[in-house]
């Protein structure tokens, strides 16, 4: 799994999907520019839905990018969160100034020259600093974490505050800054303006840029891409539209939307996908942890917990609960004779077959270490577990896995068995001391054999040794 987005390779869906956007964009431009000039009606809750949208989603897209680049540290991302942070910025301020907004239409000191001049800081800033985040691309990332809070809040913060001042300084200097909207919301001197026309060829060039550097290779780069043809067509569609609540100024708009939320859709999608292939490599990696590398049955840890958590329900409903502890015979003799690696398989099959041999949902197998298996029977009784156990032990006989030791023909197992309603203390490590006690004697007694701690009455053996061991 790719640690961030600018890791994830290009894949030809994601072509399709950008490519989608793009045609949707350019169809919107092409059906638009016949008649860019055209009024249309005006609507004026249009505008605060508008950069209310716009705002929402460049800020959106500026905190994840901030939630890469705390997660890899890589400074490209900072840089691309602070463009999204400054046109965060600027759209706020350009709702907050918009004639017929908060503002009225018609004085002086209304915002229909400093929401125009808002909207090229808001452009030409974001064209920059999608290039500038381009030299930085490469380089690696900051690894110390305190540097890497500290140069991304310095940028992020700095992008923010150097939007605000240069908005407020649209605002204080609306007398005396050229006039690009006449009377009636006309873009009159809109295309002649040398700004406009630099803030014009800064998106080209930042397109041009950002494609022959980038080739389009990760997400990231491709719907970058979309983002800055999106707001290249929002600065053609707007010189284009010669007027206010035109049929290319209501485009225009359209455009800067989809130049805002371009990023936003694959960063949530992409994190979604993310969240879900995480949680798959969580699933798998449980199932993992839980596993004896070697024999492939539980693994002592799980063993303890569950062990555990089983008595205690067993306890609480007032049933039963066996347990069984099995050892392999001779196992020493075993791996002396035939090596290590022909005991370790030795192992895997009897722990097959230990598994294989029970019979209820609730029943399981652990290895609980080196040679020694153990067995957890809910709901079963003393007189069952012993059944069981014999079961195992004769199913490891049958295996008929050859033995070195004189006078046993094949491997076998002793087990040791203890029930929580033999009358025993059913704390889990008292009945783990019963089993284990129980397996002494089975071992002491000749192996190859069940034993069962059974209260009251005298402690019983529940099988003789074997036929095979008297041959
Ligand atoms: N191949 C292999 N051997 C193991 C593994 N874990 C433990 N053993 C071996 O198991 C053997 C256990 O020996 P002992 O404790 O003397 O027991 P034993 O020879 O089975 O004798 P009894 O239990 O008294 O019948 C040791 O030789 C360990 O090296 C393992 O994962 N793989």
């Amino acid at each position: 799994m790719e640690a961030t987005l600018i890791q994830v390779p290009v894949e030809r869906r994601h072509r399709w999907a950008a490519a989608a956007g793009a045609i949707a964009l350019v169809c919107v431009v092409l059906a638009a520019w016949s008649h860019l000039t055209t009024q249309a009606a005006v609507l004026r809750p249009f505008i605060p839905i508008f950069a209310t949208s716009v705002a929402l989603t460049e800020g959106l897209t500026a905190f994840l990018l901030w939630t890469q680049y705390r997660a890899c540290g890589r400074f490209y991302f900072a840089i691309l969160a602070s463009a999204y942070a400054f046109t965060t910025v600027a759209a706020a301020f350009h709702l907050a100034v918009y004639p017929g907004v908060f503002v009225t239409v018609s004085s002086r000191s209304d915002g229909s020259q400093t929401a125009i001049w808002i909207w090229l800081f808001w452009r030409g800033a974001f064209a920059c600093l999608v290039t500038a985040a381009l030299a930085a691309r490469t380089r690696p990332p900051v690894q110390l974490a305190a540097r890497r809070c500290f140069f991304g809040v310095v940028t992020i913060v700095g992008a923010i505050v150097l939007s605000a001042a240069l908005c407020q300084w649209a605002i204080a200097e609306r007398a005396t800054l050229p006039d690009l909207v006449a009377n009636a919301g006309a873009y009159r001197h809109l295309s002649v303006n040398p700004a406009t026309l630099v803030v014009a060829a800064l998106c080209f060039a930042a397109l041009c840029i950002h494609i022959s550097a980038t080739r389009l290779r990760t997400l990231m780069d491709l719907w970058l891409a979309v983002a800055l043809f999106a707001g290249l067509a929002d600065v053609a569609l707007t010189l284009g539209a010669g007027a206010r609540y035109s049929v290319g100024w209501y485009a225009a708009r359209i455009a800067s939307m989809v130049s805002a939320s371009a990023l936003l859709g694959m960063l949530m999608y992409e994190t979604s996908r993310t969240y879900s292939k995480l949680a798959d490599a969580h699933r798998a990696l449980k199932a993992f942890s839980v596993r004896d590398g070697l024999t492939g049955v539980f693994n002592r840890a799980h063993f303890d917990e569950r062990y555990a958590s089983e008595l205690a329900q067993a306890m609480d409903r007032a049933s039963a609960l066996t347990i069984l502890l099995v050892d392999v015979d001779h196992f020493k003799h075993f791996n002396d004779a035939f090596g290590h690696l022909a005991g370790d398989e030795c192992l895997r099959r009897i722990a097959r077959t230990l598994d294989a041999a029970l019979t209820h949902r609730t029943e399981f197998v652990a290895r609980y270490g080196g040679e020694e298996f153990v067995v957890v029977l809910p709901g079963c009784g003393a007189h069952a577990g012993l059944v069981t156990a014999e079961r195992l032990r004769q199913a490891v006989v049958d295996l008929e896995m050859a033995a070195p030791t004189p006078g046993m023909p094949y491997v076998t197992i002793s087990v040791g068995q203890a029930s929580s309603d033999s009358g025993l203390d059913s704390r889990p490590a008292d009945l783990l001391a019963s089993a284990d006690a129980a397996l002494y004697r089975a071992k002491t007694l000749g192996r190859n054999r069940v034993e069962g701690e059974v209260s009251p009455g005298p402690k019983t053996a529940f099988s003789e040794p074997s036929a095979i061991y008297s041959s």
